[in-house]
């Protein structure tokens, strides 16, 4: 009976979306009690609920049916109000901070060649490698044997390469392999010097890669300065994780606006064929950007080049193949468009 349900429930399309409600996983439950059929929706957009609401009992016109909105996550864990921060980046107009759930999604490529394409456009960019557990831009844009250097006026120089500027908690340990053992109290001071003590010159952009999860630092940047935007990074087999969600709901709750959620590595083009493998099936981000009503900026897939150029210090944004320039170019024209950035 649920499965024959549905199947049926396939014929509802998620308003505005070429995608049905079943295949954009927004059906938390389906229960039948004597002659009701209770559907359960799992969606963060309180206006869409209707008109699905509407949809789904048009379509099931014989059956008595309750469409309910599941419960979104209760907010239990309490990340505390940023809604005046300090500004420690007055020199910035804009702050973008980059995070993920879990580490190793590709945020920090993601940060990287996402920095370079507003370059692109002609905005000047400063990148901050704020990701103490892992912090490899350096090494992706070429920089990482460069050293600390500090200006007549007492300001750390920041390092430059195509066309935005850098500055990385990895340059400040001997070699780019010193690994960094640091409390997070110390991490945290280190990144208010690198806003404070960095001689960015006047930016439009400030992006800030983050340490992945929901930690002390990320909390202490939104304290210290006004977050523009929070960009999300998840690869589809985070999607369901909880991580994501929590990564979500802490940007909600300390009220940093959401510019949107990216999914990285989402499909495998092969080298030889160039052809398209969905490994991990299709359109999870997008079915996670709809139940937490978040803009969803687009799919980066999984190819070799990505992570040799990367690794290479080529950014693929600047490096790469037309293709992969747009991949980043095409997120960045979203962002741009999802938020009221200052320019
Ligand atoms: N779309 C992609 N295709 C192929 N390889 C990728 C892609 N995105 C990132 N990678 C590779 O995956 C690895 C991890 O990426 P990255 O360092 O950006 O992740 P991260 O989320 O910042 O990790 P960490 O939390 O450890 O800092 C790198 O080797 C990178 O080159």
């Amino acid at each position: 009976m649920e499965k024959e349900i549905l199947n049926k429930l396939k014929a509802v399309k998620y308003p505005g979306l070429d995608k049905n409600i079943v295949e954009l996983r927004t059906i938390d439950a389906i229960k039948r009690h004597g002659n009701t059929i209770t559907i359960t929706l799992n969606i963060a957009n309180q206006e869409v609920f209707p008109l699905i609401e509407g949809a789904i009992k048009d379509l099931l016109k014989g059956y008595e049916v309750e469409v309910k909105l599941k419960a979104q996550p209760k907010k239990n864990i309490h990340y505390g109000s940023t809604a005046n921060p300090n500004n420690r980046a007055p020199y910035a107009k804009n702050v973008i901070a980059v995070t993920s759930g879990k580490g190793g999604v590709g945020k920090s490529t993601v940060s990287t060649n996402l920095s370079i394409a507003l370059a692109q456009k002609g905005y000047k960019v400063g990148l901050l490698d704020a990701d103490v557990y892992g912090p490899d831009i350096p090494r992706m844009v070429g920089v990482e044997h460069e050293k600390l250097r500090w200006g007549d006026n007492d300001k750390i120089i920041p390092s430059e390469n195509f066309g935005i500027k850098i500055m990385s908690v990895g340059l400040t340990t001997p070699s780019p392999d010193t690994p960094l053992v640091w409390r997070s109290s110390v991490a945290v001071s280190a990144l208010i010097q690198f806003l404070e003590d960095v001689d960015w010159g006047e930016l439009d952009f400030l992006i800030i890669d983050m340490p992945p999860g929901t930690g002390d630092i990320q909390l202490t940047m939104a304290q210290e300065l006004p977050i523009t935007a929070g960009v999300l990074v998840t690869t589809p087999q985070m999607v369901a994780a909880d991580d994501v969600s929590r990564a979500i709901m802490m940007f909600k709750d300390i009220g940093v606006h959401i510019g949107g959620l990216i999914e990285n590595m989402s499909y495998f083009i092969a080298p030889d064929t160039g052809k398209r493998y969905d490994i991990f099936g299709s359109d999870g981000g997008k079915a996670l950007s709809i139940q937490y009503d978040i803009p969803f900026l687009g799919q980066i897939p999984l190819e070799i080049e990505i992570r040799s150029l990367s690794d290479e210090g080529m950014p693929p944004v600047a490096m790469g193949e037309a293709r992969h320039k747009k991949y980043y170019q095409e997120i960045v024209d979203k962002l741009l468009a999802t938020t009221d950035f200052n320019l």
